[in-house]
């Protein structure tokens, strides 16, 4: 388990990282079934999970799905998945997608590909959320990412110190930086929105942080999910283990 974004990418190759997210991502295909209603993630986990998808749509499974995200409708387009909307299909049975970290208590933080409001919706909209990861993603204190935080354009700079504002009654003090898309370019979010990364380190009181941020009025949304995930599907060197419940409910 790492305390250190990338500490373990770094002892691991670019090879074996793409492998287990890979063997992540097949695991957790092993419970779509015919028929299904499906949320599609983003990020490059996600991604093995669409591919591997795309290859079993090939051989007959029909499935509906949802994408999180432009880029993942792209993919799942190009390998003729049959896709919707969720105004035309509004309750899933399963969403599948990746996180940029994990706890024991299957809360994530998402939102490092600027994925996290549809990825947010679309999971709330699912009965279950399996969450596929290298083991590298796994912490004990979310926080060593830095947080994402989704806000409007209008108000942008007011935004940021409301954000600083309240992170600090909670004792958390880092530095937030407006994401760019590329020097001098500001990321945009396929809603239209701004995201600033917050570097607070750890979290230690995740559910107070999130209620708190989604009061403030120009956040639209943050990347923590706290009692979205039911399973999380951790590819390490052993294997595949699972963290959580693949039929059930959030713990
Ligand atoms: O939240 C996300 C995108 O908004 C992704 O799921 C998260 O960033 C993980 O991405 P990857 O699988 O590439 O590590």
């Amino acid at each position: 388990m790492s305390d250190r974004p990338g500490e373990a990418n770094v002892r691991m190759s670019a090879f074996s990282a793409e492998a287990m997210k890979r063997a992540a991502a097949r695991a957790a295909l092993e419970s779509v079934t015919h028929g299904m209603r499906l949320g599609l993630g983003s990020g490059s986990t996600a991604a093995h999970f669409v591919d591997l998808l795309g290859a079993r749509v090939r051989e007959g499974l029909e499935v509906i799905c949802v994408p999180t995200s432009e880029r993942t409708r792209a993919q799942a387009e190009s390998l003729g998945i049959s896709l919707s909307t969720l105004d035309e299909t509004p309750q899933l049975d399963l969403t599948v997608d990746g996180a940029d970290e994990f706890d024991a208590a299957l809360r994530l933080i998402k939102g490092g590909g600027g994925a996290l409001l549809r990825e947010k919706i679309v999971a709330a909209a699912s009965t279950r959320m399996f969450v596929i990861a290298d083991a590298t993603k796994e912490v004990r204190t979310l926080g060593a990412f830095p947080l994402p935080v989704e806000i409007d354009r209008f108000g942008a700079r007011s935004t940021m110190l409301h954000i600083e504002r309240v992170a600090r009654g909670l004792g958390l003090i880092g530095p937030l930086t407006m994401r760019d898309a590329e020097p001098g370019e500001r990321f945009i979010t396929d809603g239209g929105h701004y995201i600033v990364d917050c570097a607070f380190g750890a979290i230690d009181d995740a559910d107070a942080l999130a209620a708190r941020l989604s009061a403030i009025p120009g956040v639209v949304d943050h990347g923590l999910f706290i009692g979205l995930a039911t399973a999380i599907f951790i590819a390490g060197a052993e294997g595949v283990r699972i963290l959580g419940n693949i039929s059930g409910d959030p713990l």
